[in-house]
Formats: structure tokens, C-alpha cells, sequence
């Protein structure tokens, strides 16, 4: 008779291992039986169920005939299996039926169900550590249950322990998830609660854990040292200092692994828990070169009487009742304490839902039966780096929320990555129980997460996040304007002409709420929730996955005309931010917009009516050398023009100051603070304001009234992104927008953009640097910045173009006559023509590569581009 080639498959698999045939056979045989012929569950991860089981076994050998006799006792005669019949018995599965109805998880045992026998009964030669206890049986299981071979004998083939229906893993397989990428490395970080007031941050933290948590008490847990002979033993660990499987696994393949390597095999009290079989396996083969960082973020104890509470409520809860926080903790002290990663062995239960995503960092949640949620988050490559060393916990979970405050800033003030956890895990429980269609198990992290971060944002302004609406059978994202800063801003006063009054800036306005309304009412995608909800592109009915057009008004009447936004070029959505119509403070940016500090002297309070029209021009025009910067059309004088123009074309014919200590010097950390770089004394306008004694229509109000023209966002041809256009023919001098965005200081700027990504942003933050020559700026919080990047108007879609763009930049004070703070005008430097792209000259310089926001590569066309001349230049000299 052939034989059967999975069995065939099977040794080759065990032989490249360096397991013989022999040592294969039993066990093959007592899988089989397990299984019920499920050769999958035998088959995945490269046949590491099999592996574990041969290597539990010779173990369980080792140990001496004692503990194998009472397994075998324990199994009691009729179910004993005499190693002559093994080979028969692999015969006889070779001729079995391959569509034997076979259990769809290798977790519920067709033939074990109902039977309360003890899990030896059907696992007679298999190792204890492999036993799992289904959480049906839980009130029949004492506390003590559970198998590790550091257990007592007594305790381990207790019948009534292994009670029940047995369900059964091979223990080690949990060891993180391996993938099949490298065998079983058991570094699995294991984040825990942060939240939890009685335990202090820091790397200690697992000294001062609970007992509870921490005592390597037989019915709590076992640690087993693995450091690879380097004698390291944890002190946690009671253990005799057996090779684990993982252990045996990895010198089988010879992956590298890290140094030390705490393994830990849970004692569950009572509640199921579904480590490793909530893991997806994957098939991608071994290798050196893939090494993993498993990240296990969070079990979420899932009884429906925590829900609604905080994670670290959770977490409170399983320490006392439920295992998975027991288990969950030990590992996570492991991790804390010694900076290492823990492997684990928990048990299975019946039933899991797998989900996952695919891509270089890897997330993946499944659920049990029982609600029992898992995240575990991988890594790929963070093992190849070199010098890589296992991070603290407590350093992880502060510097993810350290991003979140930058990223979203908008947050709730319980916001953890805990709580962020334990709703993606009831978002998940929720969606699950709701639906029953396949697509909505699966989350693609990537495509998704702008969509997250709206959510969250949203969920945290109480607002909707990304909605949409039907317009003339088109998609159009609208975006929420409510903006509330995160820490009170001190805003402008309004001073939008006739809005004045009615204009909120701490952008509070009452009226979205209506909007939100609207547009569920039009049956169309909510995102509002309190759980974060990741919107799916593919749960999106299909007419809504179009190409986006005429977005109606992209400032959601914020500004006194519509901004239209048009997408004829692609897919892709606008970027997430909120718009603002005025700049706002972020923090700890020295913004006093009071009108104490504006004294006679700094306005025209004799003035009446319009003061261009007065035959002397009054105190607002001494900064123009005593002539208003504007003409009575509201265009900048072309003298004036032609001079800020100038300036940013020949920067170093005009008058540039060098601070003695530059703050955007200081802000960097280095330990020498460098030389300024130079900074423009550039020219202002002064407006009148509040205080001048002239009447709203004055012409010297141009910046103030805010935008007049027809604007429209578009998407660039050019590979530029969003740009931003001009929908009317603008005359030169024309004011079409100023630059807004959060009002940070340098050093705010500085750690927020050194802080992201490779300090690429899709915006152009602004240095206020205009005056910094008049008035040294002594400190920090002087040294202000505009960033558009999450709060902007539309000067956050203006792009740019080398030397002659058709927009210049003008410092125009307004509110605040101390230059540190001003607004920063767009004015058209020639006629710019109706559909003309809207550029700007950014003053980037290419070839610096220490600036803060890296240089894009420059597509502005422009015969005057410095990005081009460059690579002319290289490939020249290389040439
Ligand atoms: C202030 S934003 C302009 C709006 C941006 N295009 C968008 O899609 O949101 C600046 C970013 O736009 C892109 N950009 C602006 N001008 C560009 C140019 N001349 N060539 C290539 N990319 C440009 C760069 O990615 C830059 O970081």
C-alpha cells in the first residue's frame, strides 16, 4: 500500500528537523486520533503541532517513567496505544477517508463532546502541557487546573482537573505567533494596563505588581528560562530548566534570536483563553532575514459586565477573577522587568474568529466563542535592526500616546492606548455580533487608518468625523470644521466685517450638530461612535466608492465665499484637518491678543470714516514710511509689491539679520547651539482695527475682511497634490488669502515635526520671522510658527513654485502691533488668470537637508527651479 503522503510529508517535515521516523510515528498517530484526521490542524505552522507534541513527549520522557505511566494510568487501559499498532494504525489512516467530516477547529473535539472525561482519556501518550480546558467546563474545574510539567503529578492528571471536554494544544505553539517565518519566537511583548493607579510606571514595575500577578505559584504560572544555556534564570521561574519547544524549534532552523528569553507556561484558573490560536498561521517560509517582533497589545476580559468601563477596569477585573489578566500580567511583568519579551502558553478554546490584516506591521484581532478578544500586533523586521533591543512597556505605551496627543490632539482626556485597545476590542465583539457578512471581518490597517484617526478625532469632538453626502449623485467627504483646540486657545478676536459678532472662534459653532444630523439622515456613513470604528472602503456601498467631486464648500461657510474642491485627476480624498479661518494658539505660543496692549500710538483713534481718503495718512501707515500699503481698490501698491517680491527673490541683497542665539538654534537639542542661519527683515502692513477710529469699510482693511475671491481646490496634474486655483481672473496686488493654521513656538514645531514621520508633512509650516531682527526674541515662546497641517484654511493646499510664483507673501499686523506675532497675506505678484494654479515661492532651499520639514522632490515646472538646477548639476559633475 502507498503511503499516505501527508504521513510521508509529515516525517520529511519532522526529518529536516533531525526527528526520526520512529519518534514520529506515536505521536503522528495520537494527533491523528486527536484531530479526528483533521491533518490541517496537524499541517499548519509547518507541522508544529506535530513537532510540539514529539518534543512535549520526549520531554515527558525525560521526566521519567513515573509521569508517563500516570498519563498513560491516567488514560486508563482501553485507550492505551501500544506502540506496534502505531504503525497500523498510520496504514489504516492512510486508506481513511479524506472527507471524514472533521472538526472545524482543532479545539472542539467532535468525539470529546458531552464526555466528561478527563483529557487524558484521549490524549494518553500526548504531554500534559498540551491540555486545554474548554471554558464550558469552568465550574467544574478547580483552580489548580492546569498542566505544565512543573506541575505535580497529582495536580496534573487530576481527573477531575481534566474534567470535561478536553481540548488540547500543543502548549507551545503559542508562543507568539510564529507564522511560519521563524520558529515560535517567543518575544512576544505583552502590553499591560497603564492605567491601573496602583502600579507606578517604570521598568521595575513588575517588583512591585501584585502577587496576584507575580508569584510563581503552581496554580498561577510557571516561567521557564530560556536563555539558551547563558544560565539566566528568572527568578520567576521554578522550573528545571527544560528546554522549551520554541527553544528546540529555533535551533532547528537556527534563527537568531535575542538574548534572553523568559517562557512562560500559564496555569489558567478558570476562563478559557485563546493565545495561539488567535493567531492566524502564515505560510511564509523561514528565514533569517524576517525575523518578528511579536506585539500581543491587550486581552480584553469580555465580560459583558465590564462593558462600558475603562480598560484598566478590565484589567482589575481579570486580576481578580479571570485568568487571561493573570496570565496576561505575568507576561507583562516579565516584559517590564527585564526588557525582554516573554513567550506564553495559554490554552484554547472552542470556536475563535480569526482576523488579520496583511501588511509589514501586522495587526490582528480574534475572538473566542466567549467574547475574549485578542490584538496582537506584529512587527516585521524589528528583530533585523540592528542593535535592536526590546523596549520597555511602559516606554511603548508612552510614546504611542505621545504621538496620538500630536497626531489627533484632539483627544479624550481618559485617552490611553488601553482604552484605544478595549474599544477596538468591543468595536470588534460589536461589529461581529451585528453582522454576519465575511467582507466586515477584515480590516486592512493601512487603508484604513486616516479613517481611524478622523474617527477618533471626531469621536473625541464629540463630532462625526468624515461624512458624506449626496451631491447630484457625486461622493463629497465633508469635513467636520468643529474645531475645539485641545488646550484652550486664546483666539483673534473676530474680525471678519459683518461677521464679527457672530464668528466663533474657539470654532465651537452650534449648528454642526444639525449637520451631523443631516447627513445620517440621508442614510449615509456615520462614523460617530464611542468605540473607534474604523470605516472600511469596502463596507461602503459601491456607489459611494467613486472618484470625489465638488466638494461644495471645503470651508464649510467659514469664510464669507464657497470653496469649491475638485478631483478630476483621481481617487484620492483631500487630506484630514480641520478647516479654521484664523489662526489659533496651539500651547505655549506668546499670542496676547488684548486690547490693552494696543495703545493710542499704535492706531488711528482721531481717524472717521475711510482713511485712505484723508489727506494725511494717519498713525496705521508709519509702518509704510507714512503711505498706506494698500490703493483704494484694495490692491497692494505696486511699489510695495515689487519690493516684498524682490526680497524673496534676492534675499541677500536685502537686509537679513543673524540672532546672537537663534531660537530655531535652540530648539534643537544638540548639545552646541549652532549660528543663525539669517532672517529676512521683511516689510508689514498695518491695518486698521478695532481701536482706530475709522468705520469697517476703511481701506485699510483688506486681510482682515478675509477671503473674497473665488477659490477652488483641485488636484494637480503634476504629481503636486491638492492645489489650490483661482476660479476668476485676479488683478496684480490682489489679496487672496493668509496663511492659517495652530500658532505653536519653535521648539513646539520642532518636537512636533522631528517627531513624525521623517518630518515629512503634507504642509509647509511658516516661521513668524518677519521682525526678528528689530527685537531680539529672548524667548521660546516668542519664536512662533503657523502649521496648517491639521487645523488650516486653504493657503494649506497653495503649492510651490521656485522664484516666479504668482503669490507673495506679506507680514500684515492686524490685532498685535508687537511684530513676533502677524498675520502672513498671500497677494498676487502679477494678473493671475481664471483656472491659473495659486503658487507661492517656499523659499525652500534643496540642498538643505537639516531643515526641519525635508524638501520634496519640486514639480513646479518653473525654468527658475532650484530643485531642477540641482539634479541638472549632479548629473553634470557626474557626468
Ligand atoms: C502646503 S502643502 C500643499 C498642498 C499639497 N499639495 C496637498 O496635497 O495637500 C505642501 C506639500 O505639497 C507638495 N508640493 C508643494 N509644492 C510642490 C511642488 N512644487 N512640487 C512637488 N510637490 C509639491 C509637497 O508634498 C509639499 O510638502
Amino acid at each position: 500500500m502507498p503511503p499516505n503522503p501527508r504521513v510521508a510529508k509529515a516525517f520529511r517535515a519532522m526529518k529536516v528537523m533531525g526527528i526520526s521516523e520512529d519518534k514520529v510515528k506515536p505521536v503522528l498517530k495520537d494527533l491523528l486520533k486527536l484531530y479526528d484526521k483533521n491533518w490541517e490542524l496537524i499541517e499548519e505552522e509547518s507541522y508544529r503541532a506535530l513537532a510540539d507534541a514529539i518534543f512535549e513527549r520526549e520531554e515527558a520522557e525525560a521526566a521519567g517513567p513515573s509521569k508517563k505511566i500516570s498519563n498513560n494510568e491516567a488514560a486508563g487501559p482501553s485507550k492505551k496505544i501500544v506502540n506496534n499498532e502505531q504503525e497500523d494504525y498510520l496504514e489504516e489512516e492512510a486508506l481513511a477517508n479524506e472527507e471524514t467530516v472533521r472538526p472545524l477547529k482543532r479545539l472542539r473535539l467532535r468525539h470529546q463532546e458531552g464526555q466528561p472525561s478527563s483529557h487524558t482519556t484521549s490524549n494518553a501518550s500526548l504531554p500534559v502541557t498540551a491540555l486545554i480546558v474548554p471554558k464550558e467546563e469552568k465550574d467544574e474545574l478547580p483552580e489548580t487546573h492546569l498542566l505544565n510539567q512543573n506541575k505535580s503529578p497529582s495536580t496534573v492528571d487530576s481527573p477531575q482537573a481534566n474534567a470535561g471536554n478536553t481540548l488540547q494544544v500543543v502548549a507551545s505553539q503559542s508562543l507568539a505567533k510564529n507564522k511560519g517565518k521563524q520558529p515560535v519566537s517567543p518575544k512576544a511583548l505583552m502590553v499591560q494596563e497603564r492605567c491601573d493607579p496602583s502600579q507606578p510606571s517604570g521598568v521595575d514595575k513588575s517588583k512591585q505588581k501584585t502577587p496576584l500577578r507575580t508569584e510563581p505559584s503552581p496554580a498561577s504560572h510557571t516561567m521557564r528560562p530560556r536563555d539558551k544555556g547563558k544560565g539566566t534564570v528568572s527568578p520567576q521561574t521554578p522550573s528545571g530548566g527544560k528546554r522549551s519547544v520554541s527553544e528546540r524549534l529555533s535551533d532547528a532552523v537556527r534563527i537568531k534570536e535575542p538574548n534572553v528569553m523568559p517562557d512562560i507556561v500559564v496555569t489558567p484558573k478558570e476562563k478559557t483563553t485563546a493565545s495561539q490560536a488567535l493567531i492566524k498561521p502564515k505560510d511564509e517560509p523561514i528565514t533569517d532575514e524576517m525575523p518578528q517582533l511579536n506585539i500581543s497589545a491587550a486581552v480584553i476580559h469580555p465580560d459583558p459586565s465590564n462593558k462600558g468601563e475603562s480598560s484598566s477596569r478590565n484589567v482589575a477585573v481579570g486580576e481578580n477573577d479571570g485568568l487571561e489578566s493573570l496570565e496576561l500580567h505575568s507576561m507583562l511583568e516579565k516584559v517590564t522587568a527585564d526588557g525582554t519579551a516573554a513567550s506564553e502558553k495559554t490554552r484554547n478554546n472552542g470556536d475563535l474568529a480569526i482576523i488579520s490584516g496583511d501588511c509589514s506591521s501586522n495587526l490582528e484581532i480574534a475572538s473566542s466563542h466567549f467574547g475574549e478578544v485578542r490584538i496582537s500586533l506584529s512587527c516585521d523586521l524589528a528583530l533585523g535592526r540592528p542593535g535592536f533591543h526590546m523596549p520597555s512597556l511602559d516606554a511603548v505605551l508612552k510614546s504611542v500616546e505621545e504621538k496620538c496627543l500630536r497626531s489627533y490632539k484632539i483627544l479624550d482626556p481618559n485617552f490611553s492606548v488601553m482604552n484605544l485597545m478595549k474599544d477596538m476590542c468591543d468595536s470588534f465583539l460589536n461589529l461581529g455580533s451585528e453582522s454576519t457578512n465575511e467582507i466586515s471581518k477584515s480590516i486592512d490597517v493601512t487603508s484604513t487608518i486616516d479613517l481611524v484617526k478622523k474617527s477618533y478625532a471626531a469621536d473625541a469632538l464629540g463630532a462625526t468625523g468624515l461624512g458624506f453626502s449626496s451631491l447630484n449623485s457625486s461622493v463629497s467627504p465633508q469635513f467636520d470644521e468643529e474645531v475645539a483646540l485641545p488646550r484652550t486657545p486664546l483666539l483673534p478676536p473676530p474680525c471678519h466685517g459683518e461677521d464679527d459678532g457672530t464668528q466663533s472662534n474657539n470654532m465651537d459653532s452650534g449648528d454642526d450638530g444639525e449637520k451631523r444630523k443631516d447627513d445620517t439622515e440621508d442614510g449615509f456613513e456615520d462614523t460617530n461612535s464611542q468605540s473607534l470604528v474604523a470605516l472600511q472602503q469596502h463596507q461602503l456601498a459601491p456607489e459611494l466608492i467613486r472618484p470625489l467631486h465638488d466638494v461644495i464648500d471645503i470651508a464649510k461657510g467659514h469664510e464669507r465665499v464657497v470653496i469649491t474642491l475638485v478631483n478630476e485627476v483621481n481617487n484620492e480624498f483631500p487630506p484630514l484637518f480641520y478647516y479654521i479661518p484664523q489662526s489659533a494658539v496651539f500651547q505655549n505660543a506668546s499670542v496676547n491678543f488684548s486690547l490693552a496692549c494696543i495703545g493710542d500710538s499704535n492706531c488711528c483713534s482721531a481717524c472717521f470714516g475711510d482713511c485712505l481718503s484723508n489727506s494725511t495718512p494717519c498713525a496705521c501707515a508709519h509702518e509704510t514710511r507714512g503711505e498706506f500699503a494698500y490703493t483704494a481698490d484694495g490692491l497692494v501698491k505696486e511699489e510695495f509689491l515689487e519690493e516684498c517680491i524682490s526680497m524673496n527673490h534676492d534675499p541677500e541683497k536685502h537686509c537679513q539679520v543673524f540672532c546672537k542665539e537663534c531660537p530655531v538654534e535652540r530648539s534643537k537639542t544638540e548639545d552646541t547651539i549652532e549660528s543663525c542661519k539669517g532672517h529676512l527683515v521683511r516689510k508689514f502692513i498695518t491695518e486698521c482695527w478695532w481701536r482706530c477710529g475709522c468705520n469697517k469699510q476703511c481701506g485699510n482693511r483688506v486681510v482682515q475682511r478675509g477671503i473674497t475671491c473665488n477659490l477652488q481646490v483641485f488636484m494637480t496634474l503634476e504629481g503636486k497634490g491638492w492645489g489650490l486655483r483661482t476660479l476668476e481672473d485676479l488683478p496684480k496686488g490682489a489679496f487672496v488669502c493668509e496663511y492659517v493654521g495652530e500658532i505653536l513656538t519653535y521648539s513646539e514645531l520642532f518636537d512636533r515635526v522631528s517627531k513624525s514621520s521623517n518630518g515629512k508633512g503634507n504642509s509647509n509650516p511658516v516661521l513668524l520671522d518677519a521682525d526678528w531682527g528689530s527685537k531680539a526674541v529672548r524667548k521660546d515662546e516668542e519664536a512662533l510658527c503657523l502649521d496648517a497641517t491639521d487645523y488650516g484654511n486653504v493657503a494649506r493646499f497653495i503649492n510651490h513654485r521656485c522664484r516666479d510664483s504668482n503669490l507673495v507673501e506679506i507680514p500684515v499686523q492686524v490685532e498685535i502691533p508687537d511684530h513676533h506675532y502677524y498675520h502672513l497675506a498671500f497677494f498676487t505678484t502679477r494678473k493671475v488668470n481664471a483656472m491659473e494654479e495659486l503658487t507661492w515661492d517656499y523659499g525652500i532651499d534643496f540642498d538643505d537637508h537639516d531643515h526641519l520639514v525635508k524638501p520634496f522632490r519640486c514639480q513646479c515646472g518653473s525654468n527658475f527651479c532650484r530643485n531642477i538646477k540641482r539634479y541638472r548639476s549632479k548629473s553634470a559633475s557626474r557626468g
